[in-house]
């Protein structure tokens, strides 16, 4: 196509050429370079091909940490293994579809885990803080998907450079939810144990989605990822970038304007949307334990959809369709991509990642 786009320039050039050699041309050359201008951009547009290359959209997907630690899981590095093992061939198969790839994923599970082991060890080593928690999740988290995909990758038969970036997140030290803790991680406890551990540990407990009881952290707004160029030039040069891992790790810049970490865990999601709009990705996946979204989720009236505008998600949202424990903020994230961008949110289930590309299931958030 490029090549019949070049022979049509050729022809017009000399056309012009032509032209200016009577010294007439003037009106006609700009009326033809137009035409091929106009041409050349819908052509690049439909077939994504710019001067004999392909240009690969780029797709942001998180994927939550309850799909890496599942409920009722112990969390042991072979669970993780074989659950994040699992989810490979979805990603795979999204390469083959001609995507770049940017994952993202959660740690809340993870980052809850390394709390309670600091505060059980405190006596022989020092604990760490949730930052250096998060940083430590990030690293764990990293090794756990880049091994999983490059085993099932040479399985395959594929190759494809795979990086894993250590990120940092910029948060305001004034955000409000540091006065309010709604995050939750680590384990499920019940509510005997979960009165037990209020009392002697300090922590804030929640009720987490009819699940069970878990710690809730602050988790403040992501304002800035730190390492978007490292990102966006990994992702440019052809890498599966993995990044923004748990949200990222929350810093703040001091008054000197130094970055320093703080006490939180950022909520994957938002920084998934935060991503993919610096790095002007075209599409964001959050994946998550349903296939769509619904309306009337779980009573007998409900309703699965497959596209919701900004419009109709606003109004959903009003009507208390998506809790803010859940769905919330997976519909607060993908709004504040498509707004910003005009590109697509899709929101759907990891077993349904190719189908869902496809357009045959999961639900599309789109601006109109
Ligand atoms: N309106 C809704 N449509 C679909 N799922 C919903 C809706 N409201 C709540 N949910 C629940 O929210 C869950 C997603 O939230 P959560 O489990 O917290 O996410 P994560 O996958 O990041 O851990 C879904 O799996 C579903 O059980
Ligand atoms: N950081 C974060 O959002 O983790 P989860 O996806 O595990 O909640």
């Amino acid at each position: 196509m490029t090549g019949s786009c070049e022979m049509l320039r050729s022809f017009f050039f000399s056309m012009r050429f032509g032209y200016y050699n009577q010294k007439k041309g003037c009106f006609f050359s700009c009326f033809v370079d137009g035409f091929f201008v106009l041409f050349r951009d819908k052509v690049i547009r439909r077939k994504g091909f710019q001067k004999g290359r392909i240009i690969m959209k780029t797709a942001v997907i998180a994927i939550g940490g309850n799909a890496i630690i599942m409920e009722g899981q112990k969390g042991t590095i072979e669970e993780q293994f074989e659950n994040v093992s699992k989810s490979c061939d979805h990603i795979i198969d999204l390469l083959e579809e001609g995507y770049n790839v940017v994952l993202t994923h959660g740690n809340g599970p993870h980052v809850g885990n390394s709390l309670i082991k600091g505060e059980a060890g405190k006596d022989l080593v020092p604990a760490y803080p949730m930052d250096a928690c998060g940083a430590e999740t990030q690293g764990l988290l990293g090794y756990v998907i880049k091994q999983s995909l490059m085993n099932r990758m040479k399985e395959r038969g594929l190759t494809k450079k795979i990086a894993s970036l250590v990120t940092q997140v910029e948060v305001y030290g004034t955000d409000p939810a540091f006065k309010n803790p709604t995050k939750p991680v680590g384990p499920f406890f019940t509510k005997e144990e979960a009165d037990v551990l209020m009392a002697e540990k300090g922590y804030v407990m929640k009720e987490d989605s009819g699940r069970g009881y878990r710690r809730v952290v602050a988790s403040p707004k992501p304002q800035e990822i730190i390492e978007k160029e490292a990102v966006k030039a990994l992702a440019g040069l052809g890498y599966l970038v993995i990044a923004a891992g748990g949200g990222g790790i929350p810093v703040i810049k001091d008054v000197e304007d130094q970055y320093r970490g703080v006490e939180a865990v950022i909520d994957k999601d938002y920084a998934s949307a935060l991503l993919a709009l610096e790095i002007d990705a075209d599409l964001l996946v959050i994946l998550t334990g349903v296939e769509q979204v619904a309306i009337n989720f779980g009573k007998p009236t409900q309703e699965n959809l497959s596209v919701m505008d900004v419009e109709a998600a606003r109004k959903h949202m009003a009507d208390g369709q998506f809790p803010a424990g859940s769905m919330g903020p997976k519909i607060d994230a993908a709004l504040s991509f498509v707004e910003a961008t005009g590109g697509e949110a899709l929101i759907t289930s990891m077993d349904q990642l190719k189908r869902a590309i496809k357009g045959e299931t999961g639900t599309r958030i789109v601006k109109y």
